[in-house]
């Protein structure tokens, strides 16, 4: 099979990519892939290090209110569905995919135009601008959530979860820990603001730091990327605890995941998907800068079974943080119960769900 995957922008859209195109690889090594994203995006950097063909088009997303930008925006669209027709006319796909960013837009726009079998993933509760145009086009939709099958036509959606879940439950734990120069066999929490950091989650875990050197738990805290020299200039002032490592960003988060016992993070929903393959409980402090608030929506699948635990942004503080870390640490009942809750929400057969849908489509079943 030939294949054209599109999704782009943040770590949230390209991971599940990249899982579903190593699943594939692995089970059915036959296939064939264009990965079409943009310069600018993440994208570029993480597919082109995995060695996958990598095409880019230029295009932007549209602001949500009224702008000269936005009709500068229709114009990139529309030269990006004339480029993205000339790239699937040389491919010759069986079958596109588009995981999620504006950049999908055009991409598998022209493919429908071009009747092209065609699918997106929405990982999110709720869908984005782009999935939502292009959910009147596509064959199918594939969702991770129940939640997220009434914003799309009954007939064409189907539950399949996120790649990224049957790629983290593959990762081996041992001896990941030691290389941040923390401990083993110590209860670890994992602290990250999503795939690019967040500021108000920095400011609560580096205004925390000095009380949580003295819990009998250690914590391996991710800045972002951007954040991290700011975060140790302060810390060049208030000095760092010895059970506390930081560093800027993971790149083997399936190994960092499988060896933590308590995660605190945005509530994307890539994460999410992670976090409920390997059933590890966690707080869930959702970006409320988000379109239509999704990031609460996505984390409410999870409190309100009682596999996380909600600390909205307006309540996170230093304080806060760390009762409930003490809360959920301290109280090995109350960890395996969550545990156990998010374990029963994860759908680990995803990769294998969706590649079956791209593969039946293909197939003109
Ligand atoms: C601000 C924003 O618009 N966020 C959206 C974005 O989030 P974002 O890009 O943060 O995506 P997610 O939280 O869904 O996923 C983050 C991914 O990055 C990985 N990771 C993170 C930190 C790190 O150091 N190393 C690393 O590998 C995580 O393990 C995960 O695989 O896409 C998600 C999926 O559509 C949405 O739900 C989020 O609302």
């Amino acid at each position: 099979m030939k294949i054209v995957i599109s999704g782009g922008g943040t770590g949230g859209h390209i991971y599940p990519a990249l899982a579903l195109i190593r699943m594939i690889k692995l089970k059915h090594p036959e296939t064939s892939f264009l990965y079409i994203g943009t310069e600018k995006g993440l994208e570029s950097k993480l597919v082109t290090r995995e060695g996958i063909p990598f095409r880019s088009i230029d295009i932007t997303g549209f602001r949500r209110a009224v702008s000269f930008e936005n009709v500068k925006t229709i114009m990139r669209f529309l030269k990006g569905v004339n480029e993205c027709k000339k790239m699937l006319k040389e491919f010759k796909p069986d079958v596109v995919i588009g995981t999620g960013g504006y950049v999908c837009g055009p991409v598998v726009y022209a493919a429908t135009k071009m009747g092209i079998p065609s699918i997106i993933h929405e990982q999110n509760s709720v869908p984005g601008l782009t999935n939502k145009f292009l959910s009147k086009y596509v064959e199918k939709i594939a969702v991770c959530f129940e939640e997220a099958k009434e914003f799309f036509p009954a007939e064409k959606t189907i539950l399949t979860g996120n790649p990224r879940a049957s790629e983290v439950i593959e990762a081996s734990s041992a001896g990941v820990m030691e290389t941040f120069d923390l401990q083993g066999e110590q209860k670890t929490v994992l602290i990250f603001g999503g795939s690019r950091g967040a500021k108000p989650i920095n400011d609560a875990v580096t205004g925390a730091l000095m009380n949580l050197s003295s819990r009998d738990y250690q914590v391996l805290y991710v800045t972002g990327d951007v954040h991290y020299e700011k975060v140790l200039s302060m810390l060049e002032i208030a000095g760092k605890p010895a059970n506390v490592s930081i560093v800027p960003f993971i790149h083997n988060m399936p190994e960092v995941l499988a060896a933590s016992d308590l995660v605190v993070s945005r509530a994307g929903a890539t994460t999410l998907a992670e976090l409920t393959a390997l059933g590890i409980p966690s707080i869930l402090v959702p970006s409320p800068y988000v379109t239509n608030n999704h990031q609460e929506k996505n984390a409410r699948t999870l409190t309100d079974r009682g596999a996380a635990i909600l600390l909205l942004e307006k309540d996170l503080n230093a304080d806060t943080l760390v009762r409930e870390l003490d809360l959920i640490l301290m109280n090995e009942s109350s960890l395996i119960k969550m545990k156990n809750e998010a374990e029963r929400l994860g759908i680990r057969d995803a990769a294998d769900r969706l590649y079956n849908v791209m593969n039946d489509l293909a197939e003109g079943r």
